[in-house]
Order: C-alpha cells, then structure tokens, then sequence
C-alpha cells in the first residue's frame, strides 16, 4: 500500500499509551475529514463504521471502494464497515462527530434519540463554534454527557495528507484516559497525535486559525505583511477569549494553534483561505460554499466568535472587521486599512512583588479612597458582559470618492 503513513520513529512507538485494539468506533459524516478518520481508526486497530447521511451515499462508497466525492484517490480499508446514519449509533464505544459545526447540534440530538450507548465517548472533530451562541463544540457535548466522555481533535491535518504522509494531531479531553486512548489509536495507525487537557483551548485555537485563515487569504493580494498583521491579531483578539475560559497557552502556540494556522494559510486546497481569496475577487459570499464545493466553516465561525468577543467585553475590530468584510458592508481596501492602522494594547508591565513598606503604604492608600467613595461592586471577571454593552462594533470604513481606501485613523485597542 502506498497510501499509508510512514512508521512513526521509536521514540513515539515506545510511548506507554492504552492499547485500544478492537474497541467499537463510529464515525458520523462521511465528508473528507471523517472518512480519514475513520480510514486511520480501522487502520489503528478499532472496529469502525463510517456513517453517510443517506443510504445512497453509503451504497456509492461501498461499490467504489473509495470515497470519490471527499477523498478521492484513498483506498477504503475492507474492514471499514459504511451505513446510512438512520442505523443508528448501535453499541459503538466511541463516536466521532466529523459533521461541520453548524450541524453538530442536529447530529447530537440525533444520537440521543436514537438511543446512544450511555457510556459511549462523544468526540468533536470540528474546527468551528456552534450556532446559535457560538460555543465550542466539547462545551455543548459536555452539558450533554459529562465532560469526562467528550473530547476533540485538533492540529494541522488536512485529510488527504493525513491518510498518504501523517499530521499533527491534538486529542484533548478532561478525561486523560480517554485523551490517551484517542491518541493511542492514531499513533498505532501512524500519525503522530499529542493528548491534552485543554478541549476548550484546542477548539478555540481552531476556530482561530479558520478565521485567520480566511482573513489571510483575503488580505494576501494586498501584502503579505498585511496578511501576517491580519493573522495576528485574530489569533491575540481570540486567544483573550479562550484565556476567560481557562485555555492553556501552549494550546494556541503549538499544534493545534500555530502549527495549523500554517498548515491552512500555505495550503492552496485550504477551503478556509480559498474563501478568503475568492472574497478578495469580490465573488459574493452566497456563492462562495459552491465554488469551493465543501462546507466554508468560518463562515459561520467568524460572527460567532465576533459575538462571544462582545459579550466577553473583549475589544476585537479585526475579528469584527472580518465579519463585516464576509457580510459585505466593509469593502476590500477599507478592510486593508483596519487591519494595518490596528494598535493593539500595550502590555501590562508588572513592577513584581510588592514589599512590605510598599503593601502597607498601598494597603492605606486603600483605606483613603475606601473612605472617600464608598466601593463600586466587582464584575466578576468572567461573567459576560450583556451582548453588545462593552464593545463598539469595528469603525463603519468606506472607500473613499476615488475609490482609494478612506485611510481610517489608528485604531487603538
Ligand atoms: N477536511 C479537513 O482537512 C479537516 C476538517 N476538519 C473538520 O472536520 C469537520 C468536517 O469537515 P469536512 O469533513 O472537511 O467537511 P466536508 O464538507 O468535506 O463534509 C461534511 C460532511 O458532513 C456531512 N453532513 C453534514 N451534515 C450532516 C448531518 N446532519 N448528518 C450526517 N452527515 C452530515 C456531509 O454530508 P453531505 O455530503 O450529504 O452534505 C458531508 O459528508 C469540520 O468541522 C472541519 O473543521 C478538521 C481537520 C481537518
Ligand atoms: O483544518 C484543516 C487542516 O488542518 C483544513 O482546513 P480547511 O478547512 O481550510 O481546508
């Protein structure tokens, strides 16, 4: 075969992880991402079902051997059993979700009803926030089943890659067990898969790089530094969100982070930032998900998180900008301009550890001001704020008579 990835080095062979062979997978959603994964669970050693949304689907896969449409060109293994979604999630141990963010909440209920295992393990493969509040996708599963049976995936891993070469897989849960045995599995079928205890920070980073992507892939014709700076501060106006909800840095740094968002900006097939470029043609957004043929996820992502940003009281114009630009009320070079006249905050230099003269001196200058304005209640920190109450929306840019962007004055954050 010459479709599978490479033997990992000894290093990674050697890791003392759960043996996972012979579990009961499901995979439901047969699109490029969840027919990888469930080509690389049967290679790994689980007993695995692909589910398509219809019988006819299924039918097509099975003859082929392939799945044309999403994968072509990947060799179905044999052992990979492949239904229509309406059998149901049977007795299967561990379900994967490899259906885009805007329908997780419809494939969720479906399990439910249709009689999930209560035990079974429920794991995100998404890289978008779920409608209609935007919240990340293991945060909906565990309200559902407990944080303990949810996880998700992450990292740089375009499906075809994944399945010929190998990625760089992120398995995140609350659960170790079950993060390990996730990872377990993809490092048996010879992808490296790192695991984590960080789903939220995993997601968000995702979420980020999809956005960043497309922002990139929007801005790159007009300058690359430009396209840099665009990336930039969507991941720090993002990753102020992700650490409100107790996001673990490296998240945003390492694979799942850094390493995808430039896996997704250099890949000429990436749908993100193909979306992206198409917008900088001034192709419509309505057409865009036909031209590309695959579902756009930033789309929906990206007023999502602008959203979640608002009610968190986190001050976001380039992520609010980019919004604007995929709804088309803010033209291509006022866009330009947002991003490259946006200063972020300074830093918050930290003067250390107070001594003790010093706590005294400012533990009475406390009193003082306590005696002179009675105190203020506390916002908790993260409470969010009431929708649309801290934030202004991103500056109305418009291009000026000329056509020649209006330059915006620097926006200060
Ligand atoms: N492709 C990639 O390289 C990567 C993708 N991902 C993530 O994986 C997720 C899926 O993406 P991807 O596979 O690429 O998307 P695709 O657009 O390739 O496929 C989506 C699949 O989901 C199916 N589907 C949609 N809604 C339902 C539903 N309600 N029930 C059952 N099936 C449904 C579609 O069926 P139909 O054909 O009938 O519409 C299609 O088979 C995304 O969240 C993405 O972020 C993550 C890492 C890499
Ligand atoms: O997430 C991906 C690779 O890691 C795929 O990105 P696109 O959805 O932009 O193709």
């Amino acid at each position: 075969m010459t479709d599978r990835p490479r033997p990992l080095p000894a290093p990674l062979r050697g890791v003392n992880l759960p043996n996972p062979l012979g579990r009961r997978a499901l995979v439901v959603g047969a699109g490029s991402f969840g027919t990888a994964v469930a080509v690389l669970l049967a290679r790994g050693g689980f007993r695995t079902t692909l589910q398509t949304r219809t019988a006819q689907q299924a039918e097509q896969l099975r003859r082929d051997g392939e799945n044309a449409r999403y994968l072509p060109g990947v060799e179905l293994p044999t052992s990979l059993r492949i239904e229509p979604i309406d059998a149901g999630p049977g007795r299967a141990e561990f379900v994967f979700l490899g259906v885009p963010s805007a329908h997780l909440g419809d494939a969720v209920r479906r399990l439910e009803a249709d009689g999930l295992d209560r035990r079974a393990k429920v794991v995100s493969l998404s890289k978008g926030l779920v409608p209609p509040h935007g919240i990340p996708p293991t945060v909906l599963l565990a309200e559902r089943f407990g944080s303990a049976r949810v996880a998700c995936i992450g990292g740089p891993a375009h499906a075809k890659e994944m399945v010929t070469q190998g990625a760089g897989l992120v398995a995140s849960s609350a659960d170790e067990e079950l993060a390990a045995t996730i990872a377990a599995v993809f490092l048996r079928a010879g992808v490296v898969c790192e695991h984590t205890d960080d789903p939220v920070g995993v997601e968000l980073a995702g979420a980020a790089k999809n956005a960043a992507a497309l922002a990139a892939g929007a801005t790159e014709g007009q300058g690359l530094n430009a396209a840099g700076a665009a990336a930039g501060h969507i991941f720090s106006e993002v990753w102020r969100l992700a650490e409100r909800l107790g996001a673990q840095p490296v998240s945003f740094i390492g694979l799942a982070g850094t390493g995808d968002l430039v896996a997704t900006a250099l890949a000429p097939q990436s749908r993100n930032r193909r979306a992206g470029e198409l917008l900088a043609e001034g192709v419509p957004t309505a057409e865009i998900p036909a031209r590309v043929g695959q579902a756009i996820e930033a789309f929906e992502s990206v007023p999502l998180l602008a959203s979640a940003l608002r009610r968190y009281g986190i001050d976001a114009p380039v992520t609010t900008g980019l919004v604007q630009l995929i709804q088309g009320t803010l033209p291509l070079p006022a866009w330009v301009g947002l991003v490259r006249t946006t200063v972020p905050p300074p830093a918050r230099w930290s003067a250390g550890e107070p001594g003790p003269l010093r706590r005294w001196w400012n533990g009475l200058l406390r009193l003082l001001r306590i005696r002179r304005d009675p105190p203020a209640l506390e916002a908790t920190p993260a409470a969010p704020a009431v929708e649309g109450s801290a934030v202004e929306e991103a500056p109305a840019l418009t291009a000026g008579g000329d056509g020649a962007p209006t330059a915006p004055a620097a926006t200060e954050r």
